[in-house]
């Protein structure tokens, strides 16, 4: 046990991620006023202690002092709520309300991809949590599934409980791009993060899209070998839509994932419209249910006044991010060009050295490295290398996948010590013979051939829309027909038929890349038949019954038409008369054979 102030008693670790190691701990005294929760002696709590290197930096230190109002007054139902910020030498820790359940990427993984009605459900209320956080000025920017914990979840109710809010502005220090580190995870970037253009709280409606994408599909729309793959994707590539996705959640998800920020919808819409999808889409929707559904496009309208993110730019002559990309549809034919004119970056203006935690490519060494904070691509080394960060950057060699050795790229050996870093976070699933949960006898399905590269991931064996098991929704019991009750998401089959090898998500670094061809079982070869079709003729046979039956007659007419049979039957003559008479015959004829001689 680890005393953290005078207050906590650290006891168990729940869990490491990127910025810090989460315990479950006690309370040993109320806190003091200045926490959000005063507490009883003797409750347990959710404690996250900030890494050494964030705890080390006076900005962070800083930071962490600056955001307490505001972290401490984020209050929701789908928000886990923080109760005090402990800033005590060497450590900064943030008491949280422990949930005792687990988080959304680790069910998700044991518990295969939710049915669209139930991962409707479920993100509506993580859009809850951001459209109240988002009304505070608050933007999330690091929304994923292992920052959404599932409060109930094994009971009847399930809550999903948004969590490290604040997190990644606490990051959002130069200490740690001095360091080259970042705070963000690849598989769950919007562009203009990854860009480095200003950012708003369409940051966190662009990770709530990858969210409901990979809850009703198992892993997100776009992977790769390499970050920088990754993140090229989410710049040029259009999502696409999977095939057993019904059209009206299809139509959501892509508005979420629009590249321009300005696209996608207001947290408040997007709760309201996946409600209407999951009316709409389940199997016992009405007629009119299902139309609205249809229509929801119209409900997903922008918001007017979307929060912006310190220190991404906004209001500092940043470049209009709508010409930071091509026009709308227009995608970018051949994929990433960085040096294109569309992909000069902004001059922001932001605070001198400050970081923007989400960023992911790292500044370029120039003489002005570092002064451009949301500079994401490098400068080069020429002489005028990052003092201008306006002008187009130079071309970006393309990555070999797995290539990071010495001779690597200056952003490569970045991104490497991020992922590194990022292990905690990525997206990570086990195979299902690995998985102890899981381990026990299974029958497999017919194997498939992989999907390829780029293509939408068939989800899990689902059936359709229909939903599999009650939800488990916030403050409510399971219904009968949760797909008409707007709060109750539900469950993904627990256990459902064993999914083949190659669509389960394969383990990897960053993102979950496309399945790996299974091996192949070789097919059955067909039954080979004998020779002689009637192998077991007269044993339990049909053919060969038949076949004795059909013997039997024969033999029975050759007896009757090749022996005098025929006549004996005609003349009335019994068998035994008969037969006398034939040896009274042959008698006869071996005495006339011996009579004259024995004379
Ligand atoms: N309030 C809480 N109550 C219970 N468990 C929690 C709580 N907060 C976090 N955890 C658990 O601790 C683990 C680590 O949490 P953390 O937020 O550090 O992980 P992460 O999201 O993967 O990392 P990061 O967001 O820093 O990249 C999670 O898997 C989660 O299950």
């Amino acid at each position: 046990m680890r005393p953290v102030g005078s207050k906590y008693l650290l006891e168990e670790v729940l869990g490491r991620g990127a910025t810090g190691t989460v315990w479950r701990a006690r309370q040993r005294e109320a806190a003091g006023a200045e926490a959000a929760v005063a507490g009883q002696p003797g409750e347990t709590v959710a404690i996250k202690v900030l890494k050494e290197e964030l705890a080390n930096d006076a900005d962070v230190v800083m930071r962490f002092l600056r955001e307490r109002s505001v972290l401490l007054r984020l209050t929701h139902p789908n928000i886990v709520r923080t109760r005090d910020l402990v800033v005590e030498g060497d450590l900064l820790a943030l008491v949280m309300d422990l949930v005792d359940g687990p988080d959304l990427h680790r069910y998700l993984r044991e518990n295969g991809p939710f049915t669209p009605v139930a991962a409707a459900l479920l993100t509506a209320q993580i859009a809850d949590a951001l459209a109240a956080s988002h009304a505070d000025g608050v933007v999330h920017r690091d929304l994923k599934p292992a920052n959404v914990l599932l409060a109930g979840a094994d009971g009847d109710l399930m809550r999903p409980m948004l969590t490290d809010f604040g997190i990644a502005r606490l990051a959002d220090s130069p200490g740690l791009t001095r360091t080259h580190e970042f705070v963000g995870t690849p598989a769950y970037v919007a562009p203009e993060s990854a860009e480095g253009r200003p950012q708003t709280s369409a940051v966190d409606i662009y990770g709530a899209g990858i969210l409901l994408y990979e809850l009703v599909t198992g892993r997100p729309p776009f992977a790769g070998a390499t970050a920088l793959e990754v993140l090229h994707r989410h710049l040029s590539e259009e999502p696409r839509r999977p095939t057993t996705l019904p059209e009206p959640l299809w139509t959501v998800i892509e508005r979420c994932l629009r590249k321009r920020p300005e696209e996608r919808p207001s947290a408040e819409n997007l709760a309201r419209a996946l409600r209407v999808v999951a009316a709409g889409v389940g199997v016992h929707a009405s007629p009119q249910q299902a139309e609205a559904a249809l229509g929801v496009g119209a409900l997903l309208a922008p918001d007017p006044e979307p929060a912006h993110v310190p220190g991404t730019g906004e209001g500092t002559g940043a470049a209009d991010p709508t010409q930071v990309l091509p026009p709308a549809g227009a995608g970018y034919p051949g994929g990433y060009d960085p040096n294109g004119a569309t992909s000069v970056l902004p001059s922001t203006g932001g605070p001198h050295g400050a970081g923007d935690p989400t960023r992911v490519l790292p500044t370029g060494p120039g003489p002005a490295g570092g002064a451009d904070p949301t500079r994401v691509m490098p400068t080069g080394s020429g002489p005028a290398g990052g003092a201008d960060p306006t002008r187009a950057m130079p071309p970006v060699p393309p990555l070999p996948p797995g290539q990071d050795g010495d001779g690597a790229h200056p952003w490569q050996t970045q991104l490497r010590a991020a992922r590194d870093r990022n292990d905690q976070t990525e997206v990570r699933y086990l195979d299902p013979s690995e998985d102890p949960l899981r381990r026990r006898p299974q029958r497999r399905a017919a194997p498939q051939p992989p999907a390829p590269q780029g293509q939408p991931p068939q989800p899990y064996p689902q059936q359709g829309y229909a939903p599999h098991y009650p939800p488990q929704p916030q403050g409510y019991a399971p219904q009968p027909q949760p797909q008409q009750q707007p709060y109750a998401p539900q469950r993904p089959a627990r256990r459902q038929a064993p999914v083949p090898r190659h669509q389960e998500p394969q383990p990897q670094r960053y993102a979950p890349e496309p399945p790996a061809p299974a091996p192949r079982r070789e097919p059955r070869p067909p039954r080979q038949r004998g020779a002689n079709p009637m192998r077991i003729p007269g044993l339990g046979c049909l053919k060969g019954c038949l076949f004795m039956v059909l013997l039997l007659v024969v033999g029975s007419w050759l007896v009757w038409e090749f022996t005098p049979l025929k006549d004996w039957v005609a003349d009335g003559r019994g068998f035994w008369d008969t037969t006398w008479k034939w040896v009274s015959d042959v008698k006869d004829w071996v005495s006339s054979l011996g009579g004259p001689s024995g004379k």
